[in-house]
């Protein structure tokens, strides 16, 4: 159980620019090469076991001749550690996680290659063998080498005059980075990090529009504190230059592996806030990063507790709030389920920061086989372990933690700024939780719901209600149980995000401020204004915190919980006294907004009971969902 094998590539300069060889799972990186082997037979995940000589066939190329070790590490870091550690003081181990050596099921992690199909659509047909590009023939229309597109961006074109670029820091598959020094003025001297994306690696409109992309995200979003600042962008004939922040403490992932591969819980603790929160940011301006992995996030200093910023928005893309993405991209081990099926938004990337959790916790990848469509198996099908050490001494927190972020179902995942809620992170952190995109979504869906749906909602809250103006004490204390005080904590930290004026009450007004106050320029792309204008329902009134509550009550994620069904039954039983009422198919059906093309007496049928005409529990639960004709025909 976990060799790993690994040794350093044998002729790193003999690989192309485009270093990712895509028959076998090494990665070789330049100029100090990585080449982590596969493991040796019999240790690979349980639903490997079987494909093993699809696999075998698909990693010919792998090399097994690599010196084995029982142990971890085996491995050269980035360039930029030897760059920098020449100048930063040596690290202090007193309050680092203390390195440790265990045998893990997996190999530890390397750096992670891009999904085939993201290379193939974004290089076209430069390899022959490599899967086709979905999109037509875009290439052959523009010559191999992408000759026929307009590769001019409108940057500047001063680059050469301003800066003196210096070393290579870092590289990756679409650029390298190299420090830099402005020549002249003020900054004379001053060092910044430029990533040069050399034109001729752009052979598809894809690619240039993905780089344009890159630009106008980071630019949009730069300011946060735990996002890589972006200074400009320039181009010339061969290269467009991107200049930002010099990051001088390395990669996540070298100091993951520098550690032994695991980090203490309060140590992850301290990362996972970092990612959290520019993630929750990110996503409340409507853009996915789509690329989040331990290589794409960077130490501003050696120091221990060196600030971590985010970088590499170059498979990033917006999103509108009721828009699903299809588009498979992002690196294998850490894409979610979703986005292998073709219809996900900005979960995905809190999938993604459940693998590095996961990572950062135990020093194993959750899903790991030796070829792409067998890591592609792991994700949609295995459930990673918990059983292995270290995860029986960790907290049931950090367990819980990393599991709700893992959750194969994106609707039951917490969101970045729920998972800042969650008791693992609050607990030790003074934490401010910032505000969560899912609550207008959730809002909106709300504000167009029936008011059966309104009143099926407001029952599942009736546990919040101060005792003395609740008549059912003892079904209302059984569902406070339900909205724990974590949860309880996430809402009351979301509503006082809305609530400027500490009135007990929101208005439109008060949720269009509260999104100006965090407003980028990244909104306006993923049209969060229009999606605002859904919310006129509020117009002529205000919310309270119950209601709100209601509002924002997500069914989904309750429903991954162990005490949802008792607290289902209780809430229908308030609705029973409360808000139960007869009613005939085709009032329901309307209530629903059900098409006049559903059969409603087929579909609906079991939703109203029969002796009295009165909803059923099933019926209760299903319009807690929120049920639209779409998912009815599916259901169907
Ligand atoms: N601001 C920075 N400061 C220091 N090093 C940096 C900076 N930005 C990038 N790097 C280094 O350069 C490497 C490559 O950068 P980046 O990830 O943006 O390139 P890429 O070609 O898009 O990579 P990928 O193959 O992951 O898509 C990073 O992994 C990092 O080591
Ligand atoms: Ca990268
Ligand atoms: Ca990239």
């Amino acid at each position: 159980m976990g060799l790993c094998t690994s040794k350093p590539s044998p002729n790193p300069s003999d690989s192309t620019n485009a270093s990712i060889n895509t028959r076998n799972n090494d990665i070789h990186r330049k100029p100090n090469s990585v080449s982590a082997s596969p493991l040796p037979d019999g240790v690979n995940s349980k639903e490997d076991q079987g494909k093993q000589g699809e696999e075998e066939k698909e990693s010919s190329n792998s090399n097994n001749e690599g010196k084995k070790s029982p142990f971890f590490p085996f491995y050269s870091p980035s360039p930029a550690h030897y760059l920098f550690s020449k100048k930063s003081p040596a690290r202090s181990s007193t309050n680092s996680t203390p390195k440790r050596f265990f045998r893990r099921p997996f190999p530890p992690p390397s750096p992670a290659k891009h999904i085939r199909a993201v290379l193939a659509r974004r290089h076209g047909s430069v390899k022959p063998n490599e899967a086709a590009i979905p999109e037509g023939s875009e290439a052959e229309a523009t010559g191999a080498n992408g000759t026929g597109l307009d590769k001019s961006f409108g940057f500047s074109k001063h680059f050469g005059s301003k800066y003196e670029l210096g070393d290579e820091v870092g590289r990756g598959h679409f650029g390298y980075t190299c420090t830099a020094k402005f020549k002249k003025g003020e900054l004379k001297g001053q060092q910044v990090a430029v990533k040069v994306i050399p034109k001729a690696k752009m052979t598809t409109a894809i690619a240039i529009e993905d780089v344009r992309r890159e630009v106008k995200i980071l630019r949009a979003l730069s300011g946060h504190s735990n996002l890589v600042q972006f200074y400009d962008a320039y181009e010339d004939h061969d290269n467009v230059y991107i200049v930002m922040e010099l990051c001088e403490g390395g990669e996540l992932l070298d100091r993951i592996l520098s550690r032994g591969g695991k980090y203490t819980e309060d140590d992850a603790k301290a990362v996972m806030i970092q990612i959290l929160n520019v993630v929750a940011f990110c996503h409340l301006q409507g853009v996915v990063h789509r690329d989040l992995k331990p290589e794409n996030f960077l130490f501003t200093s050696k120091d221990e507790n060196s600030q971590l910023k985010a970088i590499d928005f170059g498979l990033s893309d917006f999103v509108k709030p009721d828009e699903r993405l299809n588009d498979i991209v992002g690196s294998a081990y850490y894409v979610a389920p979703e986005v292998l099926h073709r219809s996900y938004s900005t979960e995905a990337d809190v999938w993604s920061i459940g693998v590095i959790a996961y990572i950062l916790l135990c020093g194993s990848r959750p899903f790991w086989a030796r070829t792409e469509s067998g890591i592609f198996r792991a994700v949609l099908k295995a459930d990673p372990s918990f059983d292995e050490a270290p995860w029986p001494s960790l907290s049931s927190e950090a367990r819980d933690f990393v599991k709700r972020l893992l959750n194969k179902d994106p609707r039951k995942r917490l969101t970045a700024a729920q998972a800042l809620s969650h008791p693992w992170i609050k607990k030790y952190n003074d934490v401010k939780v910032p505000l969560d995109i899912l609550i207008f979504k959730l809002m909106k869906a709300y504000l167009r719901s029936s008011s059966l749906r309104k009143a099926a909602l407001r029952v599942c809250i009736w546990g919040l209600e101060a005792e003395d103006k609740n008549p059912h004490p003892s079904l209302a204390q059984a569902l406070s149980k339900t909205l724990t005080v974590d949860e309880l904590f996430y809402l009351k930290e979301q509503f006082a995000l809305l609530e400027p004026n500490k009135n007990g009450t929101i208005s439109l007004e008060n949720i269009k401020a509260a999104l100006m106050k965090n407003a980028t320029d990244a909104m306006k792309d993923a049209r969060i204004p229009e999606f605002l204008a859904s919310l006129n329902a509020l117009q002529y009134r205000r919310m309270d915190f119950d209601e709100f509550c209601a509002a924002a009550l997500t069914v989904h994620q309750l429903e991954a919980l162990d005490r949802w069904e008792q607290h289902a039954r209780c809430a229908y039983e308030i609705f029973e006294k409360e808000g139960n009422r007869p009613i005939v198919i085709e009032e329901l059906a309307s209530e629903l907004g059900l098409s006049p093309s559903v059969p409603v007496h087929a579909v609906l049928h079991d939703w109203i009971r029969h002796t009295d005409g009165k909803l059923s529990f099933l019926g209760f639960v299903k319009l807690l969902h929120g049920v639209s004709s779409r998912t009815i025909a599916k259901a169907q």
